[in-house]
């Protein structure tokens, strides 16, 4: 027995015990091939993610940037998970922290929204998206990127601005820089030509809606770029073969939805098209960049493959940029060929970063339409009951089938009707009235009174002499008190329903009564005709543009109470006082007295230039190319609004003509009026 085990030992296993092993031995083998195989391609698909996300280097012929989309996780790493200590600020629908990605060391600021965010917030989001990607000017705060993930974490990603917000420069650091009056009026240049860009080389037309300190933002050198296009809008022109009004879209009817969340607000007669209005809009709009010295027909494309092409329209079959939102989003229709359609030659392109901005907002409007519909057609067509009662759910639940009639009747309303309906229904104006409603309060509890809070005062812009001169002698014959409430109410009755105390004269340390979810615009900054329902337009702009110029040049807020005596009292109101001191010709007075290095002519000329766009009829506001020419010393200096000069209006007590060309070196001399 020993001897025969110890040869079995010895000797090699038979053949059939090699078969029984070779299964399992394949097995494993196989095994470790596929584990090897999958870590293969995760490590492959994170290397080529993450190169996807990395934004691209600015060349200097090419640039361009586009909008990336950025995986969340690496915005998340960046931020070191948003920590509180890369906090840049905070604003209306988020926070604002300062990225530093692994791989390239390159700063990023990523705008995170917040968790609870309102659907205003997502609109708001998808708005900015839409319309600052398409942007690029050394004026505008570049959009790199976005992030939107699974948990509904909306991010987006900007070039950062060292200095950040001028609003905190000024008001909060009071940065040196900003003390040195060179810097600031270098900073009023920045931002008028930003404006240019988007009034006169934008086509449609950008416009922000929210010009404000808070908006505009400083980069290490304090050059000004505009940001924050939450709020901002495209201008339809209808000549240009854009599309027109159709039968109950941009119809102000009424709704809750349409007032509270503006944003969704189609294009009305003002020609306005809102970029989150695409939610019930059948039409399709874009974003052409013109080239600045070309013109009009020329155009610059930026290409799904990255290169800047410029030629004619004719000689391409597409536009420079678009943010096109399809021709028919609700009914399906057609997905290209136009030649304003070149998003979606994009996409066809195949998988460029901006075709997917695209991609990314139509489902996001797909989401929308499917999640307001139902609530909209309960409202448009309730039920009625056989004694003309409105049903209610409850009631319909309880017996289901006593109302199975009217059931079947109201499912088979067509949306004609529902259209109808909701086109008849009287706008609603209720944020005016409680507007209104708190201003007479506030007066009543001290002891005023004024018989016009409640008039539209821009709308009764006197046009005639006659008009005018009635007005500044009932002006002059009423208390200071009475003047300094016009100008308050006026600004006021048109700003957002906001959770600021703007009644109680308290303004924030953040500066301003911020974006808030009701309303459009900025409380101060925001045009008087803006928020009574008139046309909005470029002009809009250019007077929020106006207090800017004032509170550069006066280095104050345009609302402050600091004092109770009756001449800080009446200094609260920035507009009013530079009115009041345009009337008596001491326009100098208010500009900053802790500014260095000051020309007191280009401080005249920024303060004639703000009031020159505040004044309240919008045609008689210049538009941003007049501002930037009279800034630049190209154009010829302004004369004072004839609604604000001293009487008999004197002319404006600037260098010659000849002078400023030679002080500012412009060559070429136009009249601006
Ligand atoms: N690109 C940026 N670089 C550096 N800081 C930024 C940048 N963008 C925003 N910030 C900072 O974050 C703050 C908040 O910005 P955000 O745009 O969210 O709000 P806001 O414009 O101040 O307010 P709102 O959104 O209510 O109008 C700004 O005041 C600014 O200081």
């Amino acid at each position: 027995m020993p001897s025969r085990h110890l040869r079995s030992l010895s000797e090699p296993p038979p053949l059939h015990h090699h078969i029984r092993l070779l299964p399992p031995l394949l097995a494993g083998t196989l095994t470790l091939i596929l584990i090897f195989l999958i870590v293969l391609v995760v490590l492959l698909y994170r290397k080529i993610t993450r190169n996807r996300t990395a934004p691209i280097a600015r060349s200097p012929n090419h640039h361009h940037h586009q909008c990336r989309c950025y995986s969340y996780s690496l915005l998340r790493r960046a931020t070191s998970s948003f920590s509180p200590s890369n906090r840049l600020g905070h604003g209306g629908f988020g926070s604002v922290y300062k990225a530093t990605l692994p791989n390239t060391n390159q700063h990023l600021a990523v705008k995170l929204m917040d968790q609870n965010g309102s659907l205003q917030g997502e609109r708001e989001f998808h708005n900015e998206l839409s319309i600052a990607s398409c942007l690029d000017s050394p004026n505008i705060v570049s959009l790199l990127g976005y992030s939107c993930s699974r948990k509904k974490k909306l991010v987006l990603v900007y070039e950062l601005m060292e200095n950040r917000s001028l609003q905190e420069a000024l008001f909060d650091r009071k940065c040196e820089e900003l003390m040195n009056w060179k810097v600031r009026f270098e900073l009023v240049i920045g931002v008028a030509k930003g404006l240019e860009y988007l009034h006169h080389f934008c086509s449609p037309p950008v416009i922000h809606g929210d010009i404000k300190p808070g908006n505009i933002l400083l980069d290490s050198c304090f050059n000004a770029k505009i940001g924050d296009f939450g709020l901002a809008r495209l201008r339809i022109e209808e000549s240009n073969g854009f599309p027109e009004k159709k039968e109950g879209f941009g119809e102000d009817n009424g709704s809750i939805l349409e007032e509270t969340e503006s944003v969704a607000s189609g294009c009305g007669e003002s020609g306005i098209i809102d970029v989150g209005g695409v939610v019930r809009s059948p039409e399709s709009f874009g974003v052409r960049v013109l080239d600045s010295d070309a013109s009009p027909e020329m155009f610059s494309v930026v290409s799904p493959e990255g290169g800047v092409h410029k030629g004619s329209i004719s000689e391409a079959g597409f536009d420079k940029m678009s943010v096109d939102s399809g021709r028919d989003l609700i009914g399906g229709g057609k997905k290209g060929g136009s030649r304003r359609d070149w998003w979606w030659k994009q996409d066809n392109g195949g998988g460029s970063e901006s075709g997917r901005v695209k991609d990314y907002v139509m489902e996001w409007i797909g989401s929308e339409i499917n999640k307001e519909r139902p609530k909209q057609e309960w409202n448009a067509a309730s039920p009625i009951s056989s004694d003309n009662k409105l049903l209610s759910k409850k009631s319909l639940k309880r017996e289901p089938k006593k109302h199975k009639k009217k059931l079947e009747w109201w499912a088979s309303l067509d949306e004609e009707r529902m259209k109808k309906k909701e086109k008849n229904r009287k706008p609603r104006e209720w944020w005016k009235e409680e507007f209104c409603e708190e201003l007479t309060k506030k007066k009543k509890k001290r002891g005023l009174s004024s018989s016009n809070s409640g008039d539209l005062w821009w709308q009764k812009d006197g046009d005639g002499v006659q008009e005018r001169k009635r007005k500044r002698k009932s002006k002059g014959s009423r208390g200071s008190m009475d003047r300094w409430l016009d100008g308050f109410s006026g600004e006021f009755r048109n700003g957002r329903r906001n959770s600021q105390d703007w009644a109680s004269l308290e303004i924030p340390r953040s500066g301003g009564i911020s974006s808030t979810p009701s309303m459009r615009g900025t409380v101060c900054y925001i045009a008087p005709e803006y928020g009574g329902g008139s046309l909005l337009s470029e002009k809009c702009d250019v007077y929020s543009f106006g207090v800017l110029l004032l509170v550069v040049g006066s280095g104050r807020r345009p609302l402050q109470v600091t004092a109770s005596p009756m001449s800080e009292f009446e200094r609260a109101m920035l507009i009013s006082w530079a009115r009041q001191l345009a009337y008596n010709g001491k326009l100098l007075d208010i500009v900053d007295a802790s500014v260095h290095s000051l020309d007191k002519d280009q401080a005249l000329l920024c303060i004639t230039i703000g009031l020159l766009c505040l004044q309240k009829s919008p045609s008689k506001r210049p538009t941003m190319k007049e501002i930037v020419g009279m800034l630049s010393g190209e154009a010829e200096p302004p004369h004072l609004p004839f609604e604000f000069s001293p009487s008999p209006p004197s002319n404006f007590p600037f260098k010659s003509r000849r002078k400023a060309r030679e002080l500012h070196g412009g060559v070429h001399v136009k009249s601006c009026f």
